[in-house]
């Protein structure tokens, strides 16, 4: 299967500041693929090459076989970019919006009226884009994005801002998005949002990807130990020390004053302790998850 985009060595510096260096990226046909990390990691400057808006210093990119650079007007109507809200025209509602995209790609009123309501935004067709809510207005860039029907979406940072309904809501959409047979290309700060949706992630920071792969993968790989909590007082640390010592369990114990906290390898064993000793309560299980990911690629706690 050919990718739906193949890039390398993609370097790009403004000024001082080297905002991507040296990136090498495959995206394969009908992938949900995340580009996650902190603000000012790359991201975007890397979207933007891909898209056919930046030229990239040094490096070479293909997307869907073509060169996005110079801007390719082969390849422009194959793929969607979500605008930023703050790209819609003045002073036109939802529907004059999607129609006016559409039409810049000869796209009739009906597919407009369709990916309106696709996109959940049918009774609010006639507001004004300046009164649609956060989630309506990246509803409806993403409606623009599609109009005219791509097989290759970007996304940057499609849900910053908003609240976690309509996160989860506009998480849904994708989803569908992405599962109607389109490549989805998405940046993101936030961990929780790369692991949910992306099929694979790349890990970026300081202008390079750190490493590619599934979320799950990525967490597998750490192989990092479970952490059970439960509320102190129930069970010392050293009464737990010594229980697990005991059946040869091993594992690191805590106790702050407030939470007792095990980490281990072998959970089940510490879970049947806690239980005989009635020190359930407030349990809490965590796994690893991309947060400890990025701390070991980084050795910086993650700060979106
Ligand atoms: N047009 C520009 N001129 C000068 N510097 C820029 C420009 N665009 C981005 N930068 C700088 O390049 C670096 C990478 O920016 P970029 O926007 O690509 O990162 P990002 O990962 O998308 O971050 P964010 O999540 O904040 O958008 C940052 O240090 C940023 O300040």
């Amino acid at each position: 299967m050919t990718a739906a985009i193949a890039a390398e060595g993609l370097r790009k510096r403004y000024g001082d500041v080297q905002a991507v260096d040296g990136v090498d990226l495959e995206v394969r046909s009908g992938e949900f693929f995340g580009v996650l990390g902190p603000n000012g990691a790359g991201k975007t400057t890397t979207l933007e090459i891909l898209e056919g808006l930046r030229k990239p210093d040094e490096g070479s990119a293909r997307v869907l076989g073509l060169s996005p650079w110079p801007r390719n007007s082969a390849l422009l109507p194959r793929i969607g970019v979500q605008l930023q809200a703050s790209a819609f025209f003045e002073r036109l509602t939802a529907r004059e919006q999607i129609v006016t995209f559409g039409s810049l790609y000869g796209v009739g009123a009906a597919r407009a009226d369709a990916m309106l309501a696709r996109v959940g935004l049918a009774d609010s067709a006639g507001t004004a884009a300046e009164k649609l809510s956060g989630g309506q207005a990246q509803r409806l860039a993403i409606a623009c994005a599609l109009v005219h029907d791509p097989e290759l979406l970007f996304l940057d940072e499609p849900t910053t801002g908003l609240d976690p309904q309509a996160r989860r809501n506009l998480w849904d959409l994708l989803r569908e998005i992405n599962a109607e047979g389109r490549t989805v290309v998405l940046t993101t700060h936030y961990l929780d949002e790369a692991e949910i949706l992306c099929d694979r992630v790349a890990v970026m920071d300081h202008g390079r990807i750190l490493k590619t792969d599934p979320p799950a993968t990525l967490v597998r790989e750490l192989d990092a130990p479970t952490r059970l909590t439960v509320e102190s007082g129930r069970l010392t640390a050293d009464r737990a020390r010594e229980l697990l010592d005991g059946s040869g369990t091993r594992a690191d114990v805590a106790d702050d004053g407030v939470t007792l906290t095990i980490a281990t390898r072998t959970p089940a064993p510490v879970l049947a302790l806690l239980a005989e000793q009635d020190a359930l309560r407030g349990l809490e299980v965590r796994g690893a998850t991309l947060e400890d990911v990025f701390l070991q690629l980084t050795g910086r706690e993650y700060r979106a």
